[in-house]
């Protein structure tokens, strides 16, 4: 953490005191975000709403959190794709917190894995899902302002769910690979680390490039599938994965936003250099289709064959 290097990744700051509506500050930040949605796919940004205290605190919880047997966190279980346990390697595991917009889901949550309770996970868990919800929504206030379609805006937050997945990566012992390479199948994801890198992105030009947090309060920002569709391709999701050459775990914590019904792709995405794309997107389908897929086919369902035109 804290590299002094240049980041290839673009960094957007969001400490600014005058980053509100309507200043010059907002409108040159939405272009900069726009710019890195549609170059790299994601971005990194800095916050000032992360104190140094809630960020070990939130990390000294997921510790403990994944230090708890595993029939314990077996019982993080959800019907819906992405929402409950999983593990996606041998060194590799994830629980989720559904719906973590409302508290009551992280006080279930904390009572499950806890049944004599966690104030401390259940409290910090609360105050970093907030402040990554509300960086989110943050972030989709400036892309439709950006490209025109605030209108849309209320809308489409009422139709956002919110989950955050606690995630664990085992120090390496001899397979570096922690997540293979992806694209991510959510609306948005934000990611946080502890203090050991393995998140890799490859950017624009090909290469590959380590996510390096410029302070505990940075965030990585990533456009998933649904924006690619929702934006008609102006945006699309990076290629990244996790390689561990650290003799320490790693934890990230991950917001993931799915959308809650059918997506509709703006009229004001459509013209005539800009033909429609996708016919209106299901994204709790997608994602149960994507599952049955990948066991079957063994690779990712293309988002063109599941509802190009
Ligand atoms: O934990 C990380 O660093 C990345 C996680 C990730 O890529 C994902 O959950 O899709
Ligand atoms: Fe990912």
């Amino acid at each position: 953490m804290g590299s002094q290097t240049l980041s290839k990744l673009p960094v957007i700051d969001f400490s600014k005191e005058d980053l509100k509506p309507g200043t010059q500050t907002w409108f040159s930040t939405c272009k900069e975000i726009c710019q890195a949605l549609e170059e790299h796919g994601c971005f990194i940004v800095e916050c000032k709403d992360v104190s140094l205290d809630l960020h070990n605190k939130i990390f000294d919880a997921a510790k403990e959190l994944h230090d708890l047997p595993i029939d314990v966190k077996m019982k993080n279980f959800s019907d819906k794709p992405f929402r409950g346990y999983f593990s996606a390697s041998s060194v590799h595991e994830s629980l989720g917190i559904d719906n973590v917009f409302a508290l009551e889901s992280t006080q279930n949550f904390t009572n499950l894995m806890w049944p004599h309770g966690n104030d401390l996970f259940c409290t910090n868990a609360n105050k970093i899902a907030r402040t990554m919800i509300d960086l989110d929504r943050m972030v989709i206030r400036m892309v439709f302002e950006s490209y025109g379609v605030e209108k849309y805006y209320d809308s489409h937050i009422v139709s956002t769910d919110y989950v955050l997945r606690l995630n664990k990566y085992k120090e390496y012992i001899e397979d570096n690979i922690g997540l293979p390479i992806h694209t991510d199948k959510t609306l948005t994801t934000i990611i946080h680390q502890n203090h050991i890198n393995g998140l890799e992105v490859q950017i624009s030009d090909g290469e590959w490039v380590t996510y390096d947090p410029p302070s505990h309060s940075s965030f990585l920002y990533f456009a998933g599938v649904a924006l690619q569709v929702w934006s008609n391709n102006r945006i699309h999701p990076c290629s990244h994965r996790v390689s561990l050459s650290a003799k320490e775990a790693r934890h990230t914590l991950g917001l993931v936003t799915f959308h809650n019904g059918v997506l509709r792709i703006p009229n004001q995405f459509v013209d005539d250099q800009h033909p429609l794309k996708y016919k209106p997107f299901d994204h709790l389908d997608y994602l149960r289709q994507q599952m049955i897929y990948s066991r079957t086919h063994k690779a990712v369902y293309p988002i063109e064959a599941y509802c190009g035109l």
